[in-house]
């Protein structure tokens, strides 16, 4: 498995190897001891799946506070999306910055996100599905959102993206108060 630390730490792009033959091909899409060969020693319990009809649909950005925080790590599964993380960790040198990697079902490639990210995706092609690992459960009263346009994001949209109305109604970044605290060495 290939690892890309990025300019973010805490956040990792991984690419399992995929062992192609003349049918197509095979890939261990996760491992325990391949991530904590990565140093990613995490105890995942929730896999989510969504799928998304329109290209430009834009899922974000989002967070689970504590003490329901979550790591993610996630894939696309089929078309292809633009996944973003926001270091939302008050105190970290890189606050505010923001990450994104195009993740498809051709490239395989994955991305690590540790907690205290805001994360979120838009869609690049009709039809996309995501896959994602998290390490704590679904906890509505800890789930967030920050409106998507409100961080710099380069999005690569061509027009308005297609919402919830809970990202409609998102508070900007500016105005938002997050619950994440940056720890030296964390
Ligand atoms: C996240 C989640 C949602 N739900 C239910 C709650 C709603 O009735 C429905 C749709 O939820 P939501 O609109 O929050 O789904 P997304 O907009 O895809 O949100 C996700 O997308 C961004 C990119 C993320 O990183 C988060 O995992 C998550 O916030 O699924 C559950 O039952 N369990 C869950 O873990």
């Amino acid at each position: 498995m290939q690892t890309e630390r990025t300019k973010l730490d805490g956040v990792v792009v991984l690419t399992p190897r995929r062992f192609g033959d003349d049918r197509g091909w095979f890939c261990e899409t996760w491992s325990a001891p391949r991530m904590a060969e990565a140093g990613l020693d995490l105890d995942f319990v929730q896999d989510n799946h969504s799928f998304s009809a329109e290209a430009g649909t834009l899922r974000g950005l989002h967070y689970q506070a504590p003490p329901h925080a979550q790591d993610k790590l996630v894939r696309c599964s089929r078309g292809a999306i633009f996944d973003v993380v926001v270091d939302a960790r008050v105190g970290s040198p890189s606050y505010g910055e923001w990450f994104g990697v195009e993740l498809t079902a051709e490239n395989g490639k994955q991305l690590y996100v540790t907690k205290g990210f805001l994360h979120g995706f838009v869609t690049c092609a009709p039809d996309s599905e995501v896959q994602y690992k998290v390490t704590d459960i679904y906890a509505p009263e800890c789930d967030g959102s920050v409106r998507w346009d409100s961080v710099g994001i380069d999005w690569g949209l061509a027009g308005a993206p297609v919402l919830s109305d809970k990202d409609a109604a998102a508070p900007s970044f500016a105005d938002w108060q997050s619950p994440f605290t940056w720890e030296a060495g964390a």
